[in-house]
């Protein structure tokens, strides 16, 4: 039950009206029986809770109980007798027992300050956690903020890194086209040696042309000369022939004769020299002249080649020119980029580490918030007990009207159910209401997701390392099975999906968790498995021989199952398929064993293993979500057979838990003694009801009026439990 909601002490003065009232103004009521006084001795004396929420209708009861109505039931005189015996014999139980009550009174004052108390360090902690979590609000927005800027920040450091990259693709080009233009160089360098070449060979041929030129001509001169002097010798020789014709005609004719035949001589060495010229003119024709043309067309040609070159080459220097400049360009950018870049990093570092303080903050304030939310579920009860209705099924009758829902008051914290029962003959007269209290109670129309938004917290604490335990208790066909394990909406499916959000958040603030599952049913007092692999030939038979032992380690409070299939729980469609398989099963022994699914427990055990890599923190928590089997009272003589041997398992399975549930409450040193093992059930779930677990039963009942005598067993049960407290330490 919640302190949160409990109502405030009354001040004392103004309680006059619940004091006992004085001997005086009761005189005229007669005095207690001592088969009733002996009673209220011998009773056992009702539990705290009890007292709390029903200490004023008891006190009432009591004092009432203890006057007697009429002479016929007690044997006393009536009060209109006036007799002084009877009036100092009231006076007498009075004296002695208002002191009592008094006591009894003041007992309850003190301990309803203790609940003030505790109800305004609950208001503290309520205060602080949402100090804490509007805190939190803050850090995560910040963070949020901060990682979109590094995001940013990343990508323009992805841009620089392309256009680097780019530039390097150019520089790269570049120094291609160096090549190229070196390889030109040095084919420019090829032409001007060929050019030198072509025109030593140019001189070369000039000079020896100039030479021969030269030789030519000096033969030419010489030719001329001795052309000159035959002229003159020719002179000379007219001369002498006239001289000879004048002086000597005798001798002109041997002197003529003599002169011919020099003169033939002369004219045949000149004829000789003559063709010597023409022979040196035709060879200088016939040799050279092919030579030369050949070099001038060489030449021509490299002229040609070397004007395109030149070209090239002027195109590639103005290229080259570009490329350099546009180099000097790209270096400038690539140095500008490395100081962007540089700066960059920087801004990246002092985020990262903007990020680590963020970081180290969520992971205190998580370890802030799991202590927190660990004080406020203690507050709120380690036991609590929630109450559900289910509507009436179309075949049923629709008349709800024996069972009045209150309407949940927050500052209340408990909701009440009155349970409204025709007495005999049926008449109105006859009525009788009982009144069942619960932390909260689900009407009709509530959805299973308002059941689950009560539930998360407690899957919450699992995720903290604490043992839960929810159970769904109530007759058959009331629910359990809808308000646990329904597909889309039931406690298990939506408990998993929502560990997966919380366990992915969690993994910011550094916490990785394995999450590992089993799902058992108990039958007839025997653990069955529902994940086992099955194959062609499985049969109930077989499932059954397979033995399962529950095995408690005292040291890690961790119990284990052999021969138990364990599965990962890694996503939702691993969660999925876990269900399917564990159904399947189920609905196969349903059609071997008639109705079995109500026959047997069932218990799907989420184990959650928690690990901060940042601070080395540990936490391991088991969340036992259990389907009870119905809980209708079936009469062991009405049936036999398998049927006997169920209902025996079931009952005594049933009010063991309800045992265990009491012993643990019972603080008497001498009782500590509980009875785990008068139960698999109970005997399994040892370690997750002790110490500081979290236990939260769901008592469904239907709303439908031919089931009234099973939904007043089931919630007297329910409200057994909810006057338990978890005995701590244990
Ligand atoms: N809150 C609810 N709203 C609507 N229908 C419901 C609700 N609770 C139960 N039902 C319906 O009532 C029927 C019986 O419910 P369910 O099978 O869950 O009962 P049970 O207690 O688990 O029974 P059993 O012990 O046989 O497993 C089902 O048809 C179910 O759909």
């Amino acid at each position: 039950m919640s302190m949160r909601d409990t109502p405030r002490t009354p001040l004392r003065t103004s309680a006059a009206g619940s004091r006992i009232p004085s001997p005086s103004r009761t005189s005229q009521i007669g005095s207690i029986s001592t088969a009733q006084q002996k009673r209220r001795y011998t009773s056992s004396p009702p539990s705290k809770r009890a007292v709390s929420s029903t200490f004023a209708a008891e006190k009432r009861n009591t004092i009432h109980s203890r006057i007697p109505q009429s002479s016929s039931s007690n044997g006393l005189s009536a009060p209109t007798s006036g007799s002084s015996s009877s009036s100092a014999n009231l006076t007498k139980f009075y004296k002695s027992n208002i002191l009592e009550l008094n006591e009894l009174q003041e007992t309850l004052y003190r301990k309803k300050s203790i609940l003030d108390a505790k109800n305004d360090e609950y208001d503290g902690y309520k205060q602080k956690q949402q100090e804490i979590q509007i805190k939190w609000d803050k850090v995560a927005a910040e963070k949020k903020r901060v990682e979109n800027e590094l995001h940013m920040k990343q990508n323009e450091l992805q841009r620089c890194k392309q256009s680097s990259i780019e530039k390097k693709r150019i520089l790269e080009q570049g120094h291609a086209l160096q090549i190229r233009e070196l390889e030109a160089k040095n084919q420019s360098e090829i032409n001007r040696m060929r050019n030198e070449f072509d025109s030593k060979i140019e001189k070369l041929k000039h000079d020896k042309i100039k030479e021969f030129e030269t030789k030519r001509n000096d033969l030419l001169d010489q030719v001329e000369g001795k052309k000159n002097s035959i002229l003159m010798n020719d002179t000379i020789l007219a001369d002498m022939k006239r001289e000879i014709d004048n002086k000597y005609i005798g001798l002109k004719e041997e002197w003529l004769n003599n002169f011919q035949a020099d003169w033939t001589k002369q004219v045949e060495i000149n004829e000789k020299t003559s063709q010597d010229i023409s022979t040196m003119q035709t060879k200088l024709d016939n040799e050279l002249n092919p030579e030369i043309e050949e070099l001038t067309k060489k030449l021509a040609e490299s002229k040609e080649r070397f004007e395109k070159l030149q070209a090239t080459l002027d195109d590639r220097t103005d290229e080259t020119k570009e490329l350099v400049a546009k180099i000097d360009e790209k270096e400038k950018q690539i140095s500008d980029s490395k100081l962007k870049s540089e700066e960059l990093s920087k801004d990246i570092q002092s985020i990262k580490d903007k990020l680590k303080i963020v970081d180290n903050e969520l992971i205190k304030e998580e370890t802030v918030r799991r202590t927190l939310h660990n004080e406020l579920q203690e507050l709120r009860g380690n036991i609590r007990v929630y109450c559900r209705l289910r509507p009436p099924l179309p075949s049923e009758d629709q008349d709800t009207s024996n069972l009045n829902v209150e309407k949940f008051d927050d500052s209340n914290g408990t909701q009440t159910i009155d349970v409204h029962k025709q007495g005999y003959g049926g008449s109105s007269n006859n009525q009788q209401t009982s009144h069942f209290k619960f932390d909260k109670i689900f009407d009709t129309d509530d959805t299973n997701y308002d059941v689950f938004n009560e539930v998360g917290q407690l899957v919450q604490s699992a995720l903290d390392g604490y043992n839960v335990c929810i159970f769904a208790y109530g007759q058959t066909g009331s629910g359990k099975t809808y308000t646990m394990l329904n597909p889309k909406d039931g406690i298990i499916p939506l408990t998993i999906t929502h560990i997966f959000d919380w366990t992915e958040n969690l993994k910011e603030r550094g916490w990785c968790y394995s999450i590992t599952c089993q799902f058992i049913e108990i039958y007839n007092e025997n653990i069955v498995d529902l994940l086992r692999n099955r194959n062609g030939n499985d049969d109930t038979e077989s499932i059954t021989t397979t033995r399962h032992d529950i095995r408690h380690n005292m040291d890690t409070q961790r119990t284990t199952i052999t021969n138990i299939t364990t599965c990962k729980l890694d996503s939702e469609a691993t969660v999925h398929s876990v269900l399917q398989r564990a159904s399947k099963l189920r609905s196969t022994a349903t059609t071997k064993s008639n109705e079995h699914s109500s026959r047997s427990h069932s218990i799907f055990i989420v184990h959650l293993r928690g690990e901060n890599s940042k601070t080395g923190e540990m936490s391991e928590g088991t969340l036992n979500l259990i389907d009870l089997a119905g809980s209708e009272r079936i009469n062991s003589s009405q049936v036999t057979g398998e049927r006997l041997r169920e209902t025996q398992h079931i009952n005594k399975s049933l009010s063991c838990l309800g045992d265990v549930i009491h012993a643990l409450n019972d603080n008497s040193v001498s009782k500590r003694h509980i009875p785990f093992r008068n139960s698999k059930l109970t005997y399994l779930l040892q370690n997750s009801l002790t110490g500081n677990s979290k236990t939260l039963m769901f008592v469904n009942i239907s709303s439908a009026s031919n089931h009234l005598n099973e939904t007043l067993n089931s919630l007297r049960f329910a409200s057994k439990v909810n006057a338990t407290k978890m005995q701590k330490g244990l």
